[in-house]
């Protein structure tokens, strides 16, 4: 099915109304607009500093806009206390640019992180049952449950980085330029990943990318953010019949043709044509 036969009228996630954030004299965002379908990987793309990352945490929440208003799962998720927050955080996974892993503890341990945050008093075999059973969706190969992050390739920091976002069984995963630093063949071996989780397990997925590659194999959407907003969104073919200069020279420079030429490196249920 086409994003368009899709439709507008899909539940919205993530709806985000007139956002307003800045740092002393700085302003990130003016008047921003964002929604996000369920069920979809949205790519957010935009120049360095375009705040991207700071639109990430705005939506859950570690970031408190000047304005605006930001629903998550039809729930405002500004302001709210931990209290408050804690059904909504249980229904999201968040891999954090780098993987953010804890580098004291192993990767089961990390996994268990949130288990134990979120459900103290689960037995701890079980928690070792459960961090396995996610280290191993992830393409991790089970030895490496014991293992430290620094023991670990990037590709496989990224993967432990990922298993601990779907520890909770989450609807919706944020991913922060998740396959920044890696190879071609590491890149495409994620982004394969990241597909077929958001299908087998109905994911919605906001990915935050400089990757042209990952935006072309695996996004039903992509959002602009330029000019303190978000510019324009849609399908790759409805962004480029835009005229906006930077959306023309991303998408048609050198890179974004090779994208578009590609397959650059192998990626099933790939969304190129
Ligand atoms: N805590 C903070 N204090 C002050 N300024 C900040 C803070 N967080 C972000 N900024 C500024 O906000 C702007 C947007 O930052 P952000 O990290 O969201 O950009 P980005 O689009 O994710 O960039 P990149 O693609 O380089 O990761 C930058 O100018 C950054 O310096």
């Amino acid at each position: 099915m086409t994003d368009a036969a899709r439709g507008d009228d899909r539940e919205i996630l993530i709806r985000v109304r007139g956002l307003r954030n800045g740092f002393g004299e700085q302003i990130v965002h003016d008047d921003l607009d964002l929604d996000v379908r369920r069920g979809e990987i949205l790519g957010v793309v935009g120049g360095s500093g375009t705040g991207k990352s700071v639109l990430m945490r705005s939506i859950i929440g570690l970031q408190t806009p000047l304005d605006g208003s930001v629903e998550v799962f039809g729930e405002n998720t500004i302001g709210r206390e931990e209290t408050e927050a804690v059904d909504i955080r249980k229904r999201w996974g968040i891999l954090f640019q780098g993987g953010a892993l804890f580098s004291t503890l192993t990767v089961s341990e990390n996994v268990q992180v949130p288990l134990k945050e979120f459900y103290p008093g689960v037995d701890q075999a079980l928690l070792e049952e459960i961090a396995a059973y996610k280290v191993v969706m992830t393409g991790l190969p089970p030895e490496a449950g014991p293992k430290y992050p620094a023991e670990l390739s990037g590709g496989m920091k990224k993967r432990a980085g990922l298993a601990r976002a779907l520890a909770l069984d989450p609807e919706l995963l944020f991913l922060d330029e998740p396959t920044a630093g890696l190879d071609p063949i590491g890149a495409a071996a994620f982004d394969e990943l990241t597909a077929s989780l958001q299908k087998t397990l109905g994911l919605t997925v906001f990915l935050i990318t400089h990757d042209l590659d990952t935006l072309y194999a695996i996004c039903d959407r992509v959002a602009v953010l330029a000019d303190k907003r978000v510019i324009a969104v849609g399908t790759i073919p409805e962004l480029l019949a835009l005229d906006h200069p930077w959306i023309q020279e991303y998408f048609n420079g050198p890179r974004g043709r090779a994208a578009v030429a590609g397959p650059n490196r192998p990626v099933h249920e790939d969304k190129r044509g």
